[in-house]
This record gives structure tokens, sequence and C-alpha cells, in this order.
């Protein structure tokens, strides 16, 4: 372990590792395979299950939409991804899906299986929730396929993200993900989610140690590992942060970077909040993007902060508006000299760099921006906080 304050960390797989792999799987056939050199090359692997997403408030149904946290993540990472920055999605749905048409899963067409789509209720309280409390109790309605090793395109990826929501990311899955990605950035509810009672209908969703899970023997060779300040207990940060980078997401409050040796703290964007819902996957994209234009961890978690806020003033996966993304691509040309740096490199950084400061600035001004539009386009309510009941409504299928 390195625990210097101006830390730099392994990526996923140690370099004689990835040489042995690499041998070994060429003589397999497997295509690729020879590390990545330079922007042309970066493709990263998202692996994680669309789902539908029912949102109840009151006992009754406010809204229906497209959810999963694949849905989410490729939704930021086709939005802010430098150019020539490409993705593979590997999704599972049954024919039930509803949302094959929209924009996600029509970029990155999910596989279809026998069972049935993976779906979930969230039912919303009416107390106005705090920044770190549950806003939402969920329960898992259906389950698809999980997501086998198989099931993963046979190449190499320079990152790749395990964002899964109902345990289809198997721990076969990571590690196989692990073996063809430089570097695994990893959504601890892919890991410690639970689900009780199936036999009445759906199974609550509960959280169990990360510990106690066939995935904590992983997380050395994990680069990233984010959790919400609900999970973080069950992934014992003190613990995690030895063996990877963990971030803890806050809500409204931003996040926490915690590292062997170091932490720091990243402050939020403003947000008029309608619905929570991605707001954790939609970090997690905007901090891979961050690390794909060559920012340190800590500045990277910065554009995780800008779209978990863009995230929760839409319900379901957002849609961009294009000035915004314009906006927010100059803003990071204008900061980074040559994107691509750390995620391709050999080591990440973590330390806050010289413009953080600069570059919290210009995106808060991007992020005013999409408030004020938010704020011009819906009714007041005295409430902008926690879904507001009349601004749930489905997405279009
Ligand atoms: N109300 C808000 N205002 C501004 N930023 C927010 C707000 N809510 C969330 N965010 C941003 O999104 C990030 C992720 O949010 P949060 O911690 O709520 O994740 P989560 O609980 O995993 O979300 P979900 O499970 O709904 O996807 C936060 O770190 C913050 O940057
Ligand atoms: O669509 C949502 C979203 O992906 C959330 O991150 C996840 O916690 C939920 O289970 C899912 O229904």
């Amino acid at each position: 372990m390195a625990p210097s304050p101006a830390a730099a960390m392994p990526l996923a797989a140690e370099p004689d590792e990835v040489v042995v792999e690499v041998e070994e799987e060429e003589e397999r056939g497997v295509k690729g395979g020879g590390g990545v050199a330079g922007l042309d090359e970066v493709e990263g692997l998202v692996v994680g299950s669309y789902c539908h997403d029912v949102l109840l408030r009151g006992g009754r149904v406010v809204g229906e939409t497209l959810g999963g946290a694949a849905a989410f993540v490729s939704n930021v990472l086709d939005a802010a991804s430098p150019a020539g920055a490409s993705l593979a999605v590997v999704s599972k749905v049954g024919h039930d899906f509803a949302y094959a048409t929209a924009a996600a899963p029509a970029r990155h067409p999910p596989v279809l299986c026998a069972s049935p789509t993976t779906s979930f209720h969230a039912r919303f309280s009416d107390d106005a929730a705090s920044a770190h409390a549950p806003d939402r109790q969920l329960r898992r309605v259906h389950a698809c396929d999980p997501i086998y090793p198989a099931d993963l395109p046979d190449r190499r990826f320079a990152y790749g993200l395990a964002v899964g929501v109902a345990g289809e990311v198997l721990p076969e899955t990571l590690e196989r993900m692990i073996r063809l990605c430089r570097a695994v950035l990893v959504d601890a509810q892919a890991l410690i989610r639970a689900f009780d009672g199936e036999a009445k209908g759906g199974g609550a969703v509960r959280h169990v140690a990360l510990e106690a899970t066939p995935y904590a023997r992983l997380l050395p060779r994990v680069a990233f590992l984010k959790a919400s300040s609900e999970e973080a207990p069950y992934v014992g940060v003190e613990t995690a942060r030895r063996r990877c980078c963990v971030i803890v997401t806050e809500g409204r409050d931003g996040c926490r970077l915690y590292w062997d040796g170091g932490e720091a703290r990243v402050a939020p964007f403003p947000a008029v909040q309608v619905d929570p819902t991605g707001a954790g996957d939609s970090f997690l994209a905007g901090f891979a993007s961050g690390l794909l234009w060559g920012l340190s961890a800590t500045d990277a978690a910065l554009l995780g902060n800008f779209f978990g806020a863009a995230a929760v003033s839409q319900v379901g996966v957002p849609t961009f508006d294009p000035k915004m993304l314009q906006a927010v691509k100059q803003i990071l040309e204008k900061a980074v000299k040559r994107p691509c740096t750390h995620i391709n490199g050999n080591t990440f950084t973590f330390q806050r760099s010289s413009i953080h400061d600069e570059l919290h600035k210009s995106l808060q001004e991007a992020a005013m921006l999409v408030c004020e539009q938010k704020q011009a386009n819906s009714p007041a309510t005295d409430n902008g906080d926690v879904c507001s009941i009349n601004e749930l409504t489905s997405l279009p299928s």
C-alpha cells in the first residue's frame, strides 16, 4: 500500500497479471488485449440491468419510469465523456421491458431473457428527508436473470463500471470485469443488497455487510467503490479504504473521498430536487467521466456532484440540455490540457489540484442555469425538495 498524501494507486489488474492474462487470452483468441494507449482506444464497460421503477407516495402510484443504474450511468457517460471515448453496456431485461425505445436502451440495447424485467417499487415518505436519511423504501418486485461472466464481451476495456441493482452482477462476473478492464469502479449497491420476503410478492431491499459477501476479497483489485451514506456502514469505510478508494455520497451535502492515507470533502452544486432516484448512479458516471477527462479523483468528484445534482431535478433518467452539456465540455477543455491521462495510465491521483476551486466555480454557473431553467419551467411548490407528487409522471416508452 502507498499511504503517501500525493498518493497514487494501482489499477485493477497488476501489470504482471495483465501480461499473463493477455498471453493466456490471446492464445484463446480474445480480441484486443494490447493495453490502452490513446484516446481513440478508450472504451468503457457498464454492467448492470435496466429496470422498471414504480414510484409510490401515500399508497398511490405517482410515476412509472425507466430505471436501473446502467440506464442512468450510460446516459451521463454518453453525454459527458471526451470525444473518442465509447461505451459497451451489458444489461438484461424481459420481454415485458417497456422502455426499449428510450434513449439509453436504444443506444445500448439489452439482452432479452425469458424472465421478467427487474422491477422496483419505491415508496417515498411524506416527511421531508434529511440529506442523509433514507428517502425511500425499495422493494424488488421482479428479478431478471443474473449477468454471467460469459455475457461480457471478450475484449479489453479501459475501465468498467459494476452497477447492479438487484444482485445481478455475480461475484464471478465482477471478477471477470476486473480481468477485462484496467480500472473497475463499483457501486456498493451492486454488492450489498439482499431481498426479504420474496414469497409475499416482492422483496424489501436490505443491506448486508460487504465483508460477509464473496465480493470482499475482490476489493483490492477494484479502483473505486462508491456508497451512499446509508450504505457506508455496511461497506465499512475504514477497512475498505485500505483496499481501494471509497467515495461516500451525502445527498445534497456532496461527497467525501477516503483513500489509504488521506481524505477529501467535495462540495455540492445547487439543485431543485423532484426525484432523488438515480442521483448516486449519475454521480458515479460523472465521476468516471471526470477521470476520463484526466482529472484527479477529488477533482473528478466535482463532475460526480454536478451530474448527481442534475439527476435529482428530473423524474427518471434525465434529459440534459445540449447547451448545458456544451458549457460543461468547454469548461473541461479549458481546465484540462490532455484528456484520458489518468484512467488510461498506471496510477490514479487523489488530491485536489490547483484547478479545483476554479472548476467548481465554473460548474456552479452551469448548475445555476439548470436550476433557473427548471424553476422557469415548473410550477412553484412550497417544498422544492423530495418528490412533489404533481411532478412525477411516466416517461414515454
Ligand atoms: N438535493 C440535492 N442537491 C444537490 N446535489 C444532490 C442532491 N441529491 C443528490 N445530489 C448529488 O448526487 C450525489 C448522490 O446522491 P445521494 O447521496 O443521494 O445518492 P444515492 O442515495 O445513492 O442516490 P440514489 O440511490 O437515489 O441513486 C450526491 O453526492 C450529490 O452530489
Ligand atoms: O432505478 C433505480 C436506480 O438505479 C437506483 O440507483 C437503484 O437504487 C434502484 O434500485 C433502481 O430502481
